[in-house]
Order: C-alpha cells, then structure tokens, then sequence
C-alpha cells in the first residue's frame, strides 16, 4: 500500500500501531474526524500559526512518518478493521451458536467462574484458531481467514498479551529493554524511553529508573512497564490481558492508556471495575460463550460508586504497606 493511499484513508487502525505517528497527530492538532489529508486541510490558518509550521511542511513530515509507520507494522501496510469470532463449541460439545465482530478502540470484558474458559478463549484469539483447538473456534480478521504468514510468524504478531505471569530472565536495564524493542521496531529509542518509563511509574507505585536493571523489578513494576510498553511499541492491533487486578498496579488507567491507543482490548477479569469498564462482557460457562451483555448505563451510572470503593480500598492498601494501623478507616 502507497503511503498516498494511507493518505486518503481513516488513519485509526494505522496509529494503532505507529506511536510516533499517533503523538505527531496528537501535537499537531491533527486528531479530528476522516483521513490525514482532509484533517490537514481543516487546519485553520491560526491553528497553522499556533503549530509554527505551514501545510507543506506537516505534509512532509506525516508523509516520514506514514513511510516508517508503514514499515514497521507488523505485516506491511496490514491494518485491522475488525476481528471476528465465530463460535465453536464448550465443554460437553455443545454448539457455541454466535459470531460476534470487535473493531479497534473497543474494550470487551470475559467474566465467568474460575477454570470455565477464559484463558481459553484468550488464546484462541492470541493463535488465531481455525477450528483447531478443543474449542473450534474461528477467527477472522478484516471479515477472511488471516494469512498463514500473519497467524505463524513470530515477528509479525497482529496480537500482544499480558498475562499475569510476567518475569523477566534478561540482564538488561529497563532503558536497554524499551531500546531493543523500539530499535525492532524501526524507532528511535531517545524518542521513546523517557516517555515509556514515565508512564510505567505512574502505573506503578513504587518508581523505578531507566537503569533499574528488569530482573529487580517487582511483580507490579514489571506488569506496568510491559503495559506501557505495549501501549507506545507493539504494533499488535490486538491486546489480550489477562486478569490485571492483583498486579499492584493503577489498573483504570492502564486499560485507558492501552485504548488510547486504538486498539481491540480483550480482557479476563474478576474485578467489577475494570469489566464494566467495557462496552460488553462476554459470559463464558463451561468453556463456551453463554451471553454476550451490553454495559448498561445503570452500570455504567454505577462505575463511580465502585471508583469511590476502590479509591477507599487502595488507600487502606497505601497505609497498610506504610505499616499504618487500619484501627480507623
Ligand atoms: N470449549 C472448550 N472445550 C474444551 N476444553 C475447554 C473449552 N474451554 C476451556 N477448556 C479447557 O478448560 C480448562 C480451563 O479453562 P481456562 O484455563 O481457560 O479457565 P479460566 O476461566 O481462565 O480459569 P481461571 O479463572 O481459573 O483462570 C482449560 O484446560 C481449557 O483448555
């Protein structure tokens, strides 16, 4: 795909993947509705003014930035519109009757008991199955069957998942880290780092620095830089998390920094504040898709009781750590 047709198109499912691309729209006015050509146009002669450069001048420097975006996505020019899911079956082999389609920027929660299947489901999406788990599930992307290179290849991964289990065994600095996969990404690492490892400390507690070697990172500082990492690198349009409550980390605003992003968040959780922070939540029993729930807007009214609960419970949390007494509450 030329980078004049990126021109002319929705840039969405291409900033997903480009971070610099997406942080030179965002300075630069540039976040409106349609594609970058029309968005350039709109800009109004004070707004030029306000930017310090003329209309030529951000032409060339989207049109850089589309060619590197382009070059580091993960299979050239590859952009999700959608991925679709068509059901298979559970458990006891009973059909899973139901085909449902999630679009870039949507957060889609997976509640249901312990051991009934939402890992499962997770990585059906992360293998992109066709038919060939226990589940039979199929996926789609763009509405067609991905191409074998895209569902094998390891380099050209459409989906990034953060699970719970996340130690690093590299001797390698957090800054070195960010370095390695910016550089794999066509990117330049000074550009990146510092931004990267702010965003991971206001996700962690406990700050650490960009020579903060990863294995001495804890449990939560590890899970929020791989979180921010994935949210300004990965250029997987698809982010699959796995149960981030227990990870000591600022949960809301992780899953708000990953959908900034423009990316399908699908996300396994037993905690009522991060699932109704989805659209829907799909309800899995027995290893199958058993409903699919709307968020309704008395849950969604609901989300800023349970925000004054948490922000109560993560108080009593800070004090405790602090060794405070929690006689009073
Ligand atoms: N439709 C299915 N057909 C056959 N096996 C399934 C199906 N769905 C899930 N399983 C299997 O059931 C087991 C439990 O599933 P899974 O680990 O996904 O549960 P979970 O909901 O993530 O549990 P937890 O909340 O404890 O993490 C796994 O071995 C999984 O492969």
């Amino acid at each position: 795909m030329s980078t004049d047709t990126l021109w002319h198109q929705d840039p969405a499912p291409l900033l997903a993947g480009a971070p610099a691309l997406a942080e030179f729209v965002r300075r630069h006015q540039l976040t409106g509705e349609g594609s970058l050509a029309q968005r350039l146009a709109a800009l109004s002669e004070d707004q030029l003014a306000d930017i310090g450069c003329d209309r030529a001048g951000l032409r060339q420097q989207l049109d850089a930035l589309l060619a590197q975006a382009q070059q580091a996505s993960p299979a050239t020019g590859f952009v999700i519109d959608s991925l679709t899911l068509i059901g298979g079956q559970d458990k006891q082999g009973r059909a899973e009757d139901l085909q449902l389609t999630l679009v870039p920027g949507s957060i889609t929660s997976i509640v249901g008991p312990t051991g009934s299947g939402k890992s499962r489901l997770l990585a059906d999406i992360e293998w992109m199955a066709q038919g060939d788990t226990p589940t039979r599930r199929r996926i789609l992307i763009n509405g067609a069957v991905p191409p074998s290179e895209l569902r094998f290849s390891l380099e050209h991964k459409l989906v990034a998942q953060l699970s719970q289990n996340m130690n690093f065994v590299m001797d390698a600095s957090a800054g070195d880290f960010i370095a390695m996969h910016a550089e794999s990404r066509g990117l330049d690492p000074s550009q990146v780092t510092s931004q990267i490892i702010e965003q991971a400390n206001q996700l962690a507690g406990e700050p650490f620095a960009v020579s903060t070697p990863v294995t001495a990172l804890s449990g939560g500082q590890s899970r929020a830089l791989m979180i921010a990492d994935t949210a300004f690198l990965s250029a997987s349009p698809v982010v699959l998390i796995d149960e981030v409550e227990n990870a000591g980390i600022d949960r809301k605003q992780a899953l708000q920094l990953l959908v900034r992003q423009e990316k399908i968040v699908l996300m396994a959780t037993h905690d009522p504040l991060l699932a109704l922070m989805g659209q829907q939540r799909l309800i899995i029993r027995h290893g199958g898709i058993q409903q699919i729930r709307q968020t309704s807007a008395a849950e969604r009214a609901n989300l800023q009781t349970l925000e004054q609960m948490d922000a109560c419970l993560q108080g009593l949390r800070h004090r405790l750590r602090q060794g405070d007494s929690l006689d009073r509450l």
